[in-house]
């Protein structure tokens, strides 16, 4: 179930603030703060914070409605109260307090500047804001599991990623969401709005026409260009395994892995797990397993059927699972219970990644499995491809790469992994918080190292010298 944090402010007048809190509590909400916002001879008006699930939200109001002394003045979702005016600014690095100032970041100063780019376009990186800016740019087509959303609603989620970039990996990053799904029309738009850009994250583009769009770009740009929801959501799927086969004591090459959902995310973390070493995969989508020898109208579902690791067993996700060691999705919510995960081989792992809310019920999957991961903030084990974007591009960009290759992306995969040691490990902890300081700081470090031996990095950075 999802959580979400209400205020309501509410007028108290002939009842007690305990009879309050206790209805809130008997409809399923737990009361998170209380302040007082005045306060006069009988009445009083507060706003209470609230956290309550989804589907229990309705019922709080309700309740508290009804009570008779209380007077519910409005009640705001603090989600929404986040995103007021959306949640990221352009702003200056430098003020402009004179004419001087002026003359010197405008024209006519600005036209030497651009002279000087035009006779030698790598200065771009020393003299705009090509060096440290992305573009996080989505179709809207497949946003979270939300699907086919459109342009404009995948918004909020791109604001998010230009936040984390900032915040994370001192990048900045700038939202853009293109009012077109034509593969074409896509590649150019983005190779026209490149120059400005030292990178390009897609973003929540669905599959298979991300494949084009990520190849074609790569091959036609000479800036990196990663597809988050493939590489990003892959390597850090690869660092939570690497760490929960040793929480177990397995092998990946014993392993037998059951992927769900083989869109964007699960051809990428399939790639991965061959060349990880896994030798029994299992991908499924709608029609269930793919299999070994199949036949597919997709490439990339036809790439998988020629893979001798991929079992030629054909059956429904839900029979495919029993004895699985691993399940990873990528999919949608809610398709496995219970029963099914307890079909699963000896000491479970389970990545139910589906976002906002995973393939299966948490509190559901608990019971059965050894470990556990969504990709969500609020349980433990969050396996999200945020792990991964901000440090893969501070090294990028640190190091002016062409692109992000292979090597590069198991190099931050293991750089992820071993920022849990040996003697923190267990199952509640397989993968680093965002939070922690190491891991931006180690994915770059992995990233710059790998970039240069692999010959892609045009500049050595200075702590690399
Ligand atoms: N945790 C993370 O970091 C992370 C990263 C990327 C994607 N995701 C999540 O993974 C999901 C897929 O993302 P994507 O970008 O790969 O999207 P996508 O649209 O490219 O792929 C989704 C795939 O799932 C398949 N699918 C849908 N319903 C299914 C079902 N009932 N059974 C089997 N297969 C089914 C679709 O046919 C498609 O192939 C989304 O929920 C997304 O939020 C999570
Ligand atoms: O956005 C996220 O939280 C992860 C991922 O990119 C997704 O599409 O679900
Ligand atoms: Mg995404």
């Amino acid at each position: 179930m999802a959580y979400n944090s209400l205020i309501a402010r509410v007028e108290l007048t002939h009842v007690s603030f305990g009879e309050v809190a206790s209805v809130i509590g008997k409809a399923g909400g737990d009361i998170i703060s209380i302040d007082v916002i005045s306060s006069s001879g009988d009445s009083s008006v507060r706003d209470i914070t609230i956290e309550v699930g989804d589907s229990e939200e309705q019922q709080v109001v309700e309740n508290l409605k009804a009570m008779s002394g209380i007077k519910v003045i409005n009640v705001s979702d603090r989600t929404f109260l986040s995103h007021l005016g959306g949640k990221v600014s352009v702003e200056s690095k430098i003020p402009i307090k004179n004419r001087d100032d002026l003359s010197r970041v405008y024209t006519p100063g600005v036209a030497r500047v651009c002279s000087a780019i035009h006779e030698d376009e790598r200065k771009a990186y020393s003299l705009t804001i090509k060096r440290n800016t992305v573009a996080v740019i989505s179709d809207g087509s497949a946003v979270l599991g939300l699907g086919d959303i459109g342009a404009l609603a995948s918004a909020p989620v791109m604001e998010g990623k230009a936040m984390l970039f900032k915040q994370l990996g001192d990048v900045d990053a700038f939202p853009i969401c293109l009012d077109t799904q034509d593969t074409e029309e896509i590649i150019r738009t983005i190779k026209n709005i490149a120059p400005i850009f030292g990178g390009i994250n897609l973003e929540d583009i669905s599959s298979p026409r991300c494949f084009e769009i990520e190849e074609r770009l790569t091959k036609e740009l000479d800036i990196p260009v990663f597809h988050d929801d493939q590489h990003g959501t892959a390597v850090v799927v690869i660092a939570g395994l690497l760490n929960a086969l040793k929480v177990v004591g397995k092998n990946i090459e014993d392993i037998r892995v059951v992927v769900n959902g083989i869109g964007a995310a699960g051809v990428a973390i399939c790639k991965m797990l061959l060349s990880a070493g896994v030798k029994r995969l299992v991908p499924v989508d709608f029609e269930g397993a793919i299999i070994h020898g199949g036949e597919y109208s997709y490439p990339m579902w036809q790439w998988l059927a020629e893979q001798e690791q991929v079992e030629s067993q054909p059956g429904t996700l839900k029979e495919v699972i029993q004895d699985a060691d691993v399940f990873i999705g990528v999919s949608r919510a809610g398709l496995l219970n219970g029963e099914d995960v307890e079909k699963m081989a000896a000491d479970p792992i389970v990545f139910a990644m589906a976002n906002p809310n995973p393939e299966i019920a948490p509190e559901e999957a608990l019971k059965h499995v050894r470990v556990f991961a969504t990709g969500r903030s609020d349980y433990p084990n969050q396996i999200n491809n945020v792990l991964v974007f901000p440090g893969i591009y501070r090294g990028a960009l640190d190091c002016r790469a062409s692109l992000i290759n292979e090597p590069m992306k198991l190099a931050a995969a293991r750089a992820i992994a071993s920022v849990v040691t040996d003697k923190e490990l267990n199952e509640q902890y397989i993968i680093p918080s965002i939070f922690n300081e190491h891991v931006v700081e180690k994915v770059r470090d992995a990233v710059i190292e790998t970039a240069i031996l692999t010959g892609v990095a045009r500049r050595i950075p200075p702590d690399f010298r």
